[in-house]
């Protein structure tokens, strides 16, 4: 706890995760910053999530509340709308038996910060009178786009070639995120992220887990629209500002992971000789693409550490698995300590917004291969905004080919060119590291949520 907070009664936080990897990452560690700042804090999960996850010992509380999924998360539900609209109807309910629990129970709370992607959470929190904060855990500029979706500024589905929005470079057609482009594709979730502002206008805080100067143009422009704080990028402290002890990893994994053998096999790696290939927690590629994505790693011939999840693995050539030495097949590792590691020389990645602030934290450029959602956007912004790495083109069939993913990886390997996008790699990392050092960007967005909710007026009263 840092000394001007000690002096003070310390107000209590509770923390919504939607319960996936890429939504649990950032705000576990959203919440362990505020913890370190004198904040009581309380994660609450799914009851499927807080029962499957692996987890480190934390000194965070845990909760856990009904998705309407007790014996399978969000994968195992028909479609992603059949998920979202049995959410919807439970999770209200099932939050409010959880405040009034803890309130029976002699504690109080002064805020709740909810996923974005659970806009009924603000009325909750309404309805308890505390402070409602919704927590974006994508970019400010897909958020922005989103925006201007809810607002009817973009019409859906959209047809223009381009697009041209304050404070956002001019996008095309296929650089939006998937849903607005892909006409049809998964209802449930583009209803759900353009619903994301349905009632943000009562929020007493906007928070986005980026970083000022990283999208600074659109940070500005959404700063004079809503109360945004920057608070990213969400990295363990221990590989960013070093300011949290023992902060080294995320600790919490949905997946089993291979750390042993992951770090042992990159340790007698030659500095920067290893491609780092991972695609997230949820992309699903058809068989023809595991393939060309096999072939394409092993003709590069590079060493390579190639993360496959357990239901993927059985698309993966078994010749492949056995001919090519020079490659490491996991089903789960500790991605950042492998990002850090001095083997590494360039990331395959779809472009997850996680996966890209790591890649941005950790100085690593960049093989993007976006698939949906908002990975096209972010993949825009890393090749042409931030110039830290280089998009793999599908053919028309939309297929990643051998040959292509071969050629990127060289080009960011072995070209003057490729030498430039790790230096901008290292650019966006120290710049990443002094938003956290003290009175850096975000660590005053901290600074000044933490003094809201110690001023705030709820913590005193358990309130129904
Ligand atoms: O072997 C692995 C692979 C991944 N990770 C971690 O898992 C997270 C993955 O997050 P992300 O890169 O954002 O990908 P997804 O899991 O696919 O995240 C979903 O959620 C994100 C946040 O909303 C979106 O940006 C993505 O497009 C969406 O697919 C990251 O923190 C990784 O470090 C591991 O720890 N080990």
């Amino acid at each position: 706890m840092e000394d001007h907070d000690k002096k003070q009664r310390q107000p209590h936080c509770l923390v919504l995760a939607y319960p996936t990897q890429g939504h649990i990452n950032p705000m576990l560690q959203f919440s362990k910053r505020l913890q370190h700042k004198g904040v009581r804090v309380t994660v609450i999960f799914s009851h499927f999530a807080l029962k499957t996850i692996h987890k480190k010992s934390t000194s965070i509380a845990l909760e856990s509340i009904s998705d309407g999924f007790d014996d399978g998360g969000v994968t195992s539900a028909e479609s992603d709308k059949a998920y979202l609209d049995r959410f919807w109807q439970t999770g209200p309910r099932t939050l409010t038996e959880l405040l009034e629990k803890l309130i029976n129970s002699g504690n109080t709370f002064d805020c709740l910060v909810y996923d974005s992607f659970l806009p009924w959470a603000l009325d909750v929190a309404k309805r308890f009178g505390v402070l409602g904060a919704p927590f974006f855990t994508q970019s400010l500029a897909v958020n922005t786009i989103y925006y201007h979706t809810h607002k009817g500024n973009l019409k859906l589905p959209f047809t223009e070639s381009e697009v041209s929005l304050p404070g956002l470079p001019t996008l095309s057609c296929c650089d939006l995120p998937s849903f607005l482009y892909v006409k049809g594709a998964y209802p449930g979730f583009t209803g759900m992220v353009v619903n994301q502002f349905s009632n943000i206008e009562k929020a007493d805080f906007v928070l986005c887990n980026t970083f000022y100067e990283l999208e600074q143009e659109v940070a500005d422009w959404q700063g004079k629209i809503f109360p945004l704080r920057t608070i990213g990028p969400t990295i363990p402290s221990m590989l960013l500002d070093k300011r949290i002890q023992d902060d080294n990893d995320y600790g919490f994994d949905l997946f089993k992971p291979n750390n042993d053998d992951c770090m042992k096999w990159l340790s007698d790696k030659p500095r920067g000789s290893v491609v780092y290939v991972s695609l997230g927690s949820l992309v699903v590629l058809d068989t023809e693409q595991t393939e060309e994505m096999a072939w394409g790693l092993r003709d590069s011939g590079y060493y390579f550490l190639w993360v496959v999840r357990e239901t993927e693995l059985e698309k993966v050539p078994k010749d492949f698995l056995e001919s090519s030495e020079k490659g490491f097949v996991v089903t789960w590792c500790p991605q950042i300590q492998v990002l850090e590691h001095e083997a590494v020389g360039c990331f395959v990645t779809h472009c997850g917004w996680n996966s890209t602030l790591e890649a941005i934290s950790l100085g690593v450029p960049v093989v993007g291969m976006p698939q949906w959602t908002d990975q096209s956007t972010d993949a825009k912004y890393i090749v042409d905004v931030w110039k830290m790495g280089v998009k793999v083109e599908a053919d028309p069939k939309g297929i990643v080919r051998r040959e292509s993913l071969k050629q990127c990886i060289k080009e960011v390997m072995e070209t003057e060119r490729g030498k430039e996008m790790k230096r901008n790699a290292n650019k966006w990392k120290d710049l990443a590291k002094r938003a956290f050092e003290e009175g850096g960007s975000s660590d005053k967005c901290f600074e000044d949520l933490v003094k809201h909710l110690v001023t705030s007026p709820n913590a005193q009263v358990p309130r129904k």
